[in-house]
């Protein structure tokens, strides 16, 4: 039964998705990644692919950017078409010093900007974090078959905001002095949906540009198409 966002029917996706923000990421990810992959959905633009991997199903689908969108999708992926388990895989803006363009972040907890999360439990604070299943795995898999162009792999907390643009004054110092290693604007909704349908998610995010030095940013073209290393890890935890 399609939903209003995702034409497809249960049984079209596979119980692993993984899913980068941009719906032209998630065709070439099918193309490089998946030996058979089929057009699941494409309503609004927002592609879905499924097929195999090795033999095991797998699916990849966009999310748009931001939390609404993401939540849209994520919700019409858990609770009408059997999907178990959704990994994001997303660029970031790195914040804390260690954290390097070209490297990723596993992100086990997602602080927000957002109130999303904030509905969700009156009076409580929401903790958006990842499944340790998940985690572990894509970390197990940095620890070993690691290709020479891959960059370093942090592991630890992000922030999801619902501003690009806009960034309160001292704000990333802040959350660099708190740890956080890098920005992006999903993951918390994500981690929320998960949670509230009993399901799993993890954030594997290829740092695209450093918001505290913007010499080494990437290119948009760089940003759509350097995602081997995050691929990697990303389904090694979807195939866990
Ligand atoms: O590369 P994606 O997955 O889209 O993720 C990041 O890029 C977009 C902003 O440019 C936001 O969606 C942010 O979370
Ligand atoms: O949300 C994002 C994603 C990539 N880079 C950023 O600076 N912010």
């Amino acid at each position: 039964m399609a939903t209003a966002h995702i034409a497809a029917e249960p049984g079209d996706f596979a119980p692993a998705v993984l899913m980068p923000g941009d719906p032209r990421r998630a065709q070439r990810i099918a193309e490089s990644l998946i030996d058979d992959a089929r057009l699941v959905t494409d309503v609004r633009g927002m592609l879905g692919f499924t097929g195999t991997v090795d033999g095991r199903p797998l699916s990849v689908m966009g999310s748009g950017m931001g939390q609404p969108s993401c939540t849209i999708y994520a919700t019409e992926l858990f609770s009408t078409f059997g999907v178990e388990r959704i990994i994001r895989v997303g660029t970031a803006g790195g914040i804390a010093p260690q954290v390097a363009v070209g490297d990723v972040v596993l992100a086990t907890g997602a602080h927000t900007d957002s109130s999303m999360n904030q509905a969700r439990i009156p009076g409580v604070n929401f903790s958006a974090v990842a499944d340790f299943h998940l985690a572990r795995a894509a970390w197990e898999a940095s620890c070993s078959g690691r290709a020479d162009q891959e960059g370093a792999v942090h592991v630890g907390t992000i922030i999801s905001r619902d501003h690009f643009y806009f960034t309160p004054d001292q704000q990333t110092e802040r959350l660099a002095a708190h740890g956080v290693l890098a920005v992006e604007m999903e993951a918390a909704a994500l981690y929320g949906v998960a949670a509230e349908f009993g399901k799993q998610a993890l954030a594997v995010l290829t740092v695209s540009d450093h918001l505290l030095d913007h010499s080494g940013d990437m290119s948009a073209a760089d940003r759509e198409t350097r995602f081997a290393g995050a691929l990697r890890l990303a389904l090694a935890a979807a195939h866990s």
